[in-house]
């Protein structure tokens, strides 16, 4: 459920994602409102004048909270994005503490629009060397 308060900063997150596109950069904007709705940081996506596929705005603005934002002001802030997060995103922001993001388009519906990238699955091979990793992973834990 989205409300009319929630359209209102889904739009300037919408404008950020023009702002994206005037710079030279694939259409993507997103913010971050705090507990009491004010605006912390904005992002646009920059993949393309970064040079770095990862450029998301959603993934900047999760590790800006990681770093900023104490676990109850993660809790109460709300990312709202032009675009829903891609997988990549999701779980930073998961990992960030962040408890809701506001989206406009869905991914489903960005397939519609623009092909999914085709980015293979990458495989992964282990476990291996159990005893020598586990001598530098348990003492930490005890
Ligand atoms: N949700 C998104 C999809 C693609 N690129 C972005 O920056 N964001």
């Amino acid at each position: 459920m989205t409300t009319p308060d929630d359209h209102t900063l889904l739009r300037q997150a919408i404008s950020l994602a023009a702002k994206a596109r005037a710079s030279g950069n694939p259409p993507f904007g997103s913010l971050l409102a705090g507990p009491d709705g004010t605006i912390l940081a904005e992002e646009h996506n920059s993949t393309l004048t970064d040079n770095d596929v990862t450029a998301h705005p959603e993934l900047k603005l999760a590790r800006w909270a990681a770093r900023e934002l104490d676990a109850q002001t993660a809790a109460g802030t709300t990312m709202y994005t032009s675009c829903q997060p891609c997988g990549m995103c999701e779980a930073v922001i998961q990992w960030a503490g962040l408890r809701r993001v506001v989206f406009a388009l869905s991914n489903e519906q960005l397939l519609d629009i623009r092909p999914g990238s085709s980015r293979p699955p990458v495989p992964q091979d282990g476990p291996a060397l159990l005893d020598e990793v586990r001598a530098a992973v348990e003492p930490y834990y005890r």
